[in-house]
C-alpha cells in the first residue's frame, strides 16, 4: 500500500502529518516501515504497508488475483540456490520487476532480503517467498519464487524451501566458475528429484568466462552445456529468457484441486499482532478463509484467519489452492503450534501427514545470558518469538553461577549464531552475554553415552571410557596454484584427505574429513585470505569419532571466566591456550590494577600474558571548570562500560569473548 493510500485513511491533517513524519524519520534513517515500527496508537490501526518497496497498483492486483483461474498446470514453483554472492537476490529483484509485483528504482534492491540484519550485512539468512504473474504465448501462468541463502549455515532454509518446489535455477557467477556450496546446493535439488535449470550469472564481468563455466558444470553435475543460460543479473541481459525457460522446462505441481485439502508448512514467521504466520504449499484441495484446519503434528484444530500470496508482500486473497504457495494465519499464538515440516488439513477430511523434513542438526552451542538477571523474562519472550522465526536454532535452560539463570542455544554454525544474536539486539533490544561456542561432544562409560554441550559440565577422564568428537565432510574448491598451503592449513586443522579432483584445467575439488571444532570458528575466513578469496568450502555432517579432549580453563587473576571454558584436543592445547591469552591480552582494555590472563589444565598453567596497570582519566584533556563537559565524558564513560562484562573487578568488553575466539593462523 502507497503512502498516498494510507494518508487518505488518516480521518485528521494532523494524523496525516504525524504519519508522513513517523514514515519519513523511519526511511532516513534505513529501516524498513511496518506497522509495528509506528508507535502512534491511531496510525498503529493502519494496515500494514510495504517495507520501502514500490508495488504495483493495487487495482492491477486485484485483477489479476483471481486464483481460480490458474489450473495446476500453469502454474510453477521454482526456487533460487546458489554460492554465496552469485546473484540470487540480484536476479530475484529483475523477475519481479519483468513480471510487473515492483517497479524498478534504485532503492528496489535485494527486496527480497527483508530483515535488517540482511541488507547491513548484505546476505540473504532467510528464504522468502514471492508469487508473480507471467504472460507467456498468450497464456498467463503463476510463478512462485523462492530466494534462498547461500552460506552453509543456511542451508537448512535451502532443503525446507525446495520441498515446496518442482524445480530449481542453479545460479552460477561467470567469472567463479561451480564454488562448494553450488555443489553442495546441486545434490539437494537432484536428491529432491527436481529439475535443474542452470543460469550462468555475471556475463558483464571482465573476466566472465562462460564458457569455462559450462563445462564444469557438464562436467562436474552432467547437465549438458546446451541447457545453460547465460544472463546477468544486474543489467538484466536474458533474464526474459529465465521466465520462458520456467515455464517451459519445469513441470507443473502435481496436485489436484479434487482432493482433499492438504498443505505443507515450509516456513514460519511471528508477527506481534498476529501471531503466527505460517508459509504454506498446498499439495491437495482448497482452503478458505473461515475453515477450520487441524495440525497433524498437534491434532490441534484452528480457523482460519487470514490467508494470500506474497507479492512479495501479503496479499490477502479468499481461498488457496492445490499447487499454490501463500501464508496463512490461523490464530496460532504459541511458539510450538507451528511445526516446520507439519501438515494442514480440514477438520471434516482428515488426510495422511506429508513426510515433512528431518529436524535440523545444531553444530554449535553457546550459553546465551541477560546481561542483567532482571532483564531475563524479557529476554526469553525474545528468544521464544526469535526461535519462531527460526526454528533451527534448539534452546535449553542453563544456569551458571557466575551469569545467573540463561539458555544454552544451539546453531548451525557460527554465521548463525552471530545473526540469531544481531536479531535478538536489533529486533527485541535484548542485550546478551554469549558464551565461547562449542561443538556436541560425546562421552561414552560402558554401554552408557552422554552429549556433552556445555563445557563446564565435562566429566572427568576418570569416570569415561572414551570421549568422541562430531566430525564434518568437508569440500573445498580452489585454483590449483593454492593446493600447497590449503594442505598445511588442512594438516594443521587434523583434517584427513579423502580425494582430489580437478574440475577444469585450474581448479581442484578436495575433499577433507574435519573433527567440526576446527572448523566452526574461523577456517573459513582463513581458507578466504589465504587464497586471495578464490577458495571456498562446505561441510556436512559425518558422524563421531574418539578423540583425546581436555577442559581448558581461562583465568583473569586467578578467576575463571566462564564463557571462555572450552573443550580442547589435548595435542593443540598448548597452542590455542597460548593464543586465547595474547588476544585476550589485546582485547581488553586496560584498567587501574595489573590483570593476570592465563591459560590452564586442571591446576596447571599453560600459558599466561599480563595486562599491565594504566589509568584512564577522562577528565585529563578538560582544563578549566565547565562542569557540564565534565559530566558528559564522564557519562560517556559510564555508557562505556555498560558494554563490558564485569569479572572479579575486571572489566571486559563483551564482544571480546567471540573475538578472542577468531584465531589468525601462523
Ligand atoms: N556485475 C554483476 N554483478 C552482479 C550481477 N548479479 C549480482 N551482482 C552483484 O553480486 C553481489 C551479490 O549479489 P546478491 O544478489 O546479493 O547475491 P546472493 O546470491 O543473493 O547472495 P546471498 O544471498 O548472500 O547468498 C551484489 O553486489 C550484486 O550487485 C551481475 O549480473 N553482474
Amino acid at each position: 500500500m502507497s503512502l498516498s493510500q494510507l494518508k487518505q485513511g488518516c480521518k485528521t491533517p494532523l494524523l496525516r502529518r504525524m504519519l508522513e513524519f513517523k514514515v519519513y524519520k523511519r526511511k532516513i534513517q534505513g529501516y524498513n516501515v511496518t506497522r509495528t515500527t509506528l508507535r502512534h496508537r491511531w496510525i498503529k490501526r493502519l494496515p500494514v504497508f510495504s517495507s520501502g518497496v514500490q508495488t504495483i497498483s493495487t487495482q492491477s492486483d486485484k485483477d489479476a488475483i483471481d486464483l481460480s483461474k490458474f489450473p495446476v498446470e500453469r502454474i510453477r514453483n521454482f526456487s533460487i540456490i546458489a554460492h554465496i554472492d552469485h546473484g540470487k537476490s540480484t536476479l530475484a529483484d529483475r523477475l519481479l520487476e519483468i513480471t510487473g509485483a515492483i517497479v524498478k528504482t534504485e532503492r528496489n534492491k535485494q527486496v527480497l532480503d527483508k530483515l535488517q540484519v540482511e541488507q547491513e550485512r548484505g546476505i540473504t539468512v532467510k528464504a522468502q517467498t514471492a508469487s508473480v504473474f507471467y504472460t507467456h504465448q498468450g497464456q498467463q501462468y503463476l510463478l512462485n519464487l523462492i530466494d534462498t541463502p547461500g552460506h552453509v549455515d543456511f542451508s537448512y532454509e535451502v532443503s525446507r524451501s525446495i520441498s515446496a518446489c518442482q524445480g530449481v535455477l542453479l545460479i552460477v557467477d561467470a567469472n567463479q566458475g561451480i564454488q562448494a556450496q553450488t555443489v553442495a546446493n546441486f545434490y539437494l535439488a537432484f536428491e529432491a528429484q527436481l529439475t535443474i535449470i542452470p543460469v550462468i550469472n555475471k556475463i558483464d564481468l571482465k573476466n566472465a568466462d562462460p564458457e569455462r563455466v559450462e563445462a564444469q558444470i557438464e562436467k562436474v553435475f552432467d547437465i549438458p552445456r546446451e541447457e545453460c543460460i547465460r544472463i546477468s543479473a544486474k543489467l538484466g541481459t536474458n533474464v526474459e529468457r529465465v521466465l520462458q525457460e520456467i515455464v517451459e522446462r519445469l513441470p507443473p505441481p502435481t496436485a489436484s484441486r479434487d482432493d482433499s485439502f492438504k498443505a505443507l508448512v515450509f516456513d514460519s514467521d511471528f508477527s506481534h499482532y498476529r501471531g503466527v504466520v505460517a508459509n504454506v504449499a498446498v499439495f491437495g484441495g482448497q482452503v478458505r478463509k473461515g475453515d477450520r484446519i487441524v495440525s497433524a503434528y498437534l491434532g490441534k484444530s484452528y480457523e482460519v484467519n487470514e490467508l494470500g500470496l506474497l507479492r512479495p508482500h501479503e496479499h490477502p486473497t479468499d481461498r488457496l489452492y492445490a499447487g499454490q504457495v501463500g501464508y496463512m494465519v490461523a490464530g496460532m499464538k504459541d511458539v510450538k503450534e507451528a511445526q516446520i515440516g507439519d501438515t494442514l488439513y480440514h477438520q471434516q477430511h482428515p488426510v495422511d501427514a506429508l513426510p515433512g523434513f528431518k529436524p535440523a542438526k545444531a553444530m554449535v552451542f553457546a550459553g546465551i545470558y541477560p546481561m542483567d538477571q532482571s532483564e531475563y523474562t524479557g529476554l526469553r519472550s525474545a528468544i521464544d518469538k526469535l526461535t519462531l522465526n527460526d526454528s533451527s536454532v534448539t534452546v535449553q535452560k542453563d544456569s551458571s553461577l557466575a551469569l545467573g539463570a540463561g539458555w544454552r542455544l544451539g546453531f548451525l554454525g557460527l554465521l548463525h549464531m552471530e545473526v540469531f544474536n544481531q536479531r535478538l539486539e536489533q529486533e527485541y533490544n535484548a542485550n546478551v552475554v554469549v558464551t565461547a561456542p562449542t561443538v556436541p561432544y560425546k562421552a561414552e562409560h560402558g554401554s552408557e553415552e552422554i552429549t556433552i554441550v556445555n563445557p563446564a559440565q565435562f566429566p572427568d577422564r576418570s569416570v569415561v571410557s572414551q570421549y568422541l568428537e562430531p566430525m564434518v565432510n568437508g569440500t573445498i574448491l580452489a585454483p590449483d596454484s593454492y593446493i600447497g598451503k590449503i594442505m598445511t592449513l588442512c594438516l594443521n586443522r587434523r583434517a584427513t584427505q579423502e580425494n582430489m579432483v580437478y574440475i577444469d584445467d585450474h581448479r581442484v575439488m578436495m575433499k577433507y574429513i574435519f573433527p567440526l571444532n576446527e572448523i566452526v570458528v574461523d577456517f573459513y575466513d582463513l581458507l578466504k585470505s589465504m587464497s586471495s578469496g578464490y577458495a571456498s568450502f562446505d561441510y556436512e555432517n559425518a558422524g563421531y569419532q574418539a578423540a583425546d579432549l581436555i577442559k581448558m580453563d581461562i583465568l583473569l587473576n586467578g578467576k575463571s571466566v566462564e564463557e571462555l571454558t572450552m573443550i580442547v584436543h589435548r595435542q593443540r592445547a598448548y597452542n590455542v591456550g597460548k593464543a586465547m591469552c595474547e588476544r585476550l591480552k589485546d582485547s581488553i582494555p586496560r584498567q587501574m590494577f595489573e590483570i593476570a590472563v592465563q591459560a590452564a589444565i586442571g591446576s596447571k598453567v599453560i600459558a599466561r600474558e599480563t595486562i599491565k596497570p594504566f589509568r584512564k582519566n577522562v577528565l585529563a584533556k578538560c582544563y578549566g571548570g565547565d562542569i557540564t563537559r565534565k559530566m558528559k565524558l564522564l557519562k560517556r564513560q559510564a555508557e562505556g562500560k555498560k558494554k563490558m562484562r564485569r569479572i572479579g573487578n575486571i572489566d571486559v568488553p563483551k564482544d571480546a569473548f567471540i573475538n578472542v575466539l577468531k584465531r589468525t593462523e601462523k
